[in-house]
C-alpha cells in the first residue's frame, strides 16, 4: 500500500543524572539532545491546526518536545524531575516518553519511531512494533 513519511529533527537542551550511575552520568549534567521523530501512514488526517485531511502530522504536533517546559515541552528542564516515575533518564527511556507522549497526540494508524542523541556519536531509537 502507498504511505507518506515524514521526519522532523529538533533539539532542546535539559539537565539530568542517571541514576545510580557509577560514574560521571550517576552527576547533575546537561546536554543539548537532538531528536528525529518519524511517522509513517497511508491515510492522511487533519491536524489541531488544520481541519482538512491533508497531513500525516503536523509537524509542530510532531515537534511538541522543543517548546519550553513551561510551555509543555522539555526545553531547559531537568529531565528527572519531569519525567514521570518509570522512566530513567537515558536516552532509550528519554525516546521512549516522547515516543509516548507523541502518541497520544495522534491519530490512530500512525506508525512513529523516535530517536534520541545525546552526543554527535550516540543514537537510541524507539518504534512501534
Ligand atoms: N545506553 C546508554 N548509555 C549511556 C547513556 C544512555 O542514555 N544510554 N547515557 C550516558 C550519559 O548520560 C552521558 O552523558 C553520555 O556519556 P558518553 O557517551 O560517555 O558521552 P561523552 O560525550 O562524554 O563521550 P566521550 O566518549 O567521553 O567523549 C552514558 N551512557
Ligand atoms: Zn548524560
Amino acid at each position: 500500500m502507498p504511505k507518506w513519511t515524514l521526519q522532523t529533527e529538533f533539539h532542546f537542551s535539559a539537565a539530568h543524572q542517571i541514576k545510580d550511575y557509577d560514574g560521571p552520568c550517576g552527576r547533575l549534567h546537561g546536554h543539548t539532545y537532538q531528536v528525529r521523530i518519524e511517522a509513517k501512514t497511508a491515510k492522511l488526517n487533519p491536524s489541531e491546526f488544520c481541519p482538512h485531511p491533508v497531513m500525516v502530522a503536523d509537524f509542530r504536533t510532531l515537534r511538541w518536545a522543543k517548546r519550553d517546559v513551561e510551555k509543555g515541552g522539555l526545553d531547559h528542564c531537568y529531565l528527572n524531575e519531569v519525567l514521570p516515575e518509570g522512566y530513567a533518564t537515558t536516552a532509550e527511556m528519554i525516546a521512549k516518553y516522547i515516543y509516548d507522549k507523541t502518541k497520544e497526540m495522534l491519530p490512530d494508524g500512525i506508525v512513529l519511531k523516535v530517536a534520541v542523541s545525546e552526543t554527535p556519536n550516540s543514537w537510541a531509537e524507539y518504534e512501534d512494533d
